[in-house]
């Protein structure tokens, strides 16, 4: 149950705890499958992986499109359409996973959450592109191949959000070698040195 304390600070409400208590049924049923998260994390759900995402949610404000890339168990991805059935009801949220059982569980997930969310079963470089306001991705590259992906698929004017680990300076200075960007690094709550990048105006060198 501490597990879940982070979550107030983070102002969940009651109707999106319960939508979330929902989602963590069906990823321990679903994960001895198809391996979403490592069996250890697992049991670290609520401040790892769900508080974690929740803090992305909360460094923008609602658009009208969020695209979430390489979206694997749902973080952040279906975490901020759970949130956003609540506090965002008009925001559409995309999710492009390629692996086709991770897109089943993403799609059922969803749908037993209450939550609005369209799933591309498509590789990143496949698929159309998405306009989104806020483009976001966890675990899946480096800055350098995250911007391109931010170049296909996220609006001019819209915020790129991508959770880093400590590393996080190195990668902006490589990244910078073959793009221009503003990049705003947010204190993450859930790991110390790690940060949640927030791009703006990304353009080739
Ligand atoms: C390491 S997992 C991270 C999953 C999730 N974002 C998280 O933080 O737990 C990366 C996910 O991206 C998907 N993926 C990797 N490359 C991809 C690509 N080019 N197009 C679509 N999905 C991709 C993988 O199938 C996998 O589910």
């Amino acid at each position: 149950m501490n597990e879940k304390r982070i979550l107030e600070e983070l102002n969940v409400s009651r109707e999106t705890l319960a939508r979330l208590e929902i989602f963590e049924q069906v990823i321990k049923k679903w994960n001895p499958k198809i391996n979403l998260v490592s069996k250890s994390s697992l049991e670290l759900l609520w401040s790892r992986h769900i508080a974690d995402s929740v803090q992305v949610f909360r460094c923008v404000d609602s658009p009208d499109h969020w695209v979430d890339i390489g979206s694997g168990g749902g973080f952040p991805g279906l975490i901020v359409a759970i949130l956003a059935a609540d506090e965002a009801p008009e925001m559409k949220t995309t999710l492009i996973e390629s692996d086709q059982r991770k897109s089943a569980f993403l799609r059922t997930a969803a749908r037993e959450c209450g939550a609005k969310v369209t799933v591309i079963s498509k590789r990143i470089e496949k698929a159309d592109p998405q306009n989104a306001k806020v483009l976001s991705a966890r675990a899946l590259a480096d800055l350098a191949l995250l911007l391109e992906y931010a170049e296909q698929h996220l609006a001019a004017g819209g915020t790129a959000l991508f959770p880093k680990g400590g590393s996080w300076k190195k990668e902006v200075d490589n990244a910078r070698q073959r793009w221009r960007f503003d990049a705003e690094p947010v204190k993450s709550l859930t790991e110390q040195e790690a940060v949640i990048l927030k791009i703006k105006g990304v353009a080739r060198v």
